[in-house]
């Protein structure tokens, strides 16, 4: 078995990919932890320090815990909270048992905090265990020593609060570089499976019914040959923005194609959707793009079913769309509604 590689190698989109990494950074962590605390449970019981190598022995269980839950199950024991509690408590008293022998434990602790928490939980977790190991070094060692020590410590936690900060600030930024199309700020589809597909499962647990309205302009290519790729551009920026301003904020508008958007809207029976999409075609075609190019859309509205898939339902309002590009354009099709099962007869 290859213990360097997490369940999470193989993220299917970017949200899954920036949890896959912080996933494998607590694994890793852990595993290295292990292979480096484990020999000290041995040399402090020999040193006939008892309760240290106690509570040595429970961090290294709780990092075969985590390590093993990470592996095989995919989540976090106890929230990975155990490792920088134990972490900070053992360096304290290490350093208050064996002076300078345990305060060298105290850096690589007060670093881990910050890969494992959440910033403002590590922040506050740091502010604590300065303290805590500020109290012991007054108590251990010169005063000359004791400031180097407090220095040197928050130096450690202020550069990886900062990296930390710094990763967690790239990885917003390139889960959203990731999930959004730049043209029009809109949800690309690297997302779209994974949102259609929650929508299932509320539709199979809850009976809650989301609709799908697919949106696409007419005669586009036309546009773009007339006016240029670049006012081709502009019009679809104005578009999402016009549908954007139309919508709730609970409703997600993707663009998935040149100029074919899909709007998933939660709670949302198909009449109710046909509704909107006809309202939103309103918008499209009441009101000039540019100067005065006048456009309009054609759309389809689709319910989502019992026994869908997200590619079913998807599949379903594609071809109603086709049949409103091939009825003249500018006009809305719903997808006509499964009949709903008959109740099988009981017998006497
Ligand atoms: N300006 C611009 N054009 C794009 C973009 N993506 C795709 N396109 C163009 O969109 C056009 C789509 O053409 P078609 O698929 O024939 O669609 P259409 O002309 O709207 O015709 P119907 O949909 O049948 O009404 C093509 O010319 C693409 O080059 C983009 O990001 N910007």
């Amino acid at each position: 078995m290859n213990l360097f590689i997490s369940p999470d190698a193989l993220a299917t989109n970017p949200t899954k990919a920036v949890l896959g990494f912080r996933r494998q950074l607590v694994y890793h962590l852990h595993i290295w932890a292990l292979i480096a605390v484990a020999p000290l449970i041995v040399i402090q019981w020999h040193q006939h320090h008892i309760l240290l190598s106690g509570m040595l022995a429970l961090f290294c269980l709780n990092a075969v815990l985590v390590i093993a839950f990470l592996r095989f199950k995919g989540s976090y024991f106890l929230h990975g909270w155990l490792f920088p509690l134990l972490a900070a408590i053992c360096a304290t008293y290490s350093t208050y048992i064996n002076g300078y022998a345990g305060l060298y434990w105290a850096y690589p602790a007060s670093i881990a905090l910050f890969f494992l928490l959440p910033l403002r939980q590590a922040i506050v977790f740091s502010v604590i265990f300065i303290g805590a190991m500020a109290l012991v070094s007054s108590m251990k060692f010169a005063v000359a020593d004791f400031w180097r020590i407090c220095f040197s410590l928050g130096l450690s936690c202020l550069f990886a609060m900062t990296f930390a900060w710094l990763v967690g600030k790239l990885q917003r930024e390139l889960t959203r570089l990731a999930t959004t199309d730049p043209l029009t700020g809109c949800l690309n589809r690297s997302q779209m499976a994974d949102v259609m597909n929650h929508h299932i499962t509320l539709r199979e647990r809850y009976e809650r019914v989301s609709s799908l309205v697919l949106i696409d302009l007419d005669y586009f290519k036309s546009i773009n040959d007339q006016w240029g790729h670049l006012a081709g551009d502009r019009v679809l920026k104005d578009m999402a923005l016009r549908l954007r301003a139309r919508l709730r904020d609970s409703d997600q508008l993707f663009r998935i194609g040149g100029e074919e958007f899909m709007l998933v809207l939660p709670e949302t029976r198909q009449k109710d959707a046909d509704r909107l999409a006809h309202q939103l075609l309103d918008t499209i075609s009441a009101r000039p793009f540019l100067d005065d190019l006048r456009v309009t859309a054609s759309a389809s509205v689709a319910e989502v079913e019992p026994g869908d898939s997200w590619s079913s339902w998807l599949n379903r309002a594609d071809q109603a769309l086709y049949e409103a590009k091939a009825a003249g354009r500018d006009q809305v099709i719903n997808v006509p509604r499964q009949p709903a099962m008959a109740k099988t007869p009981e017998f006497p």
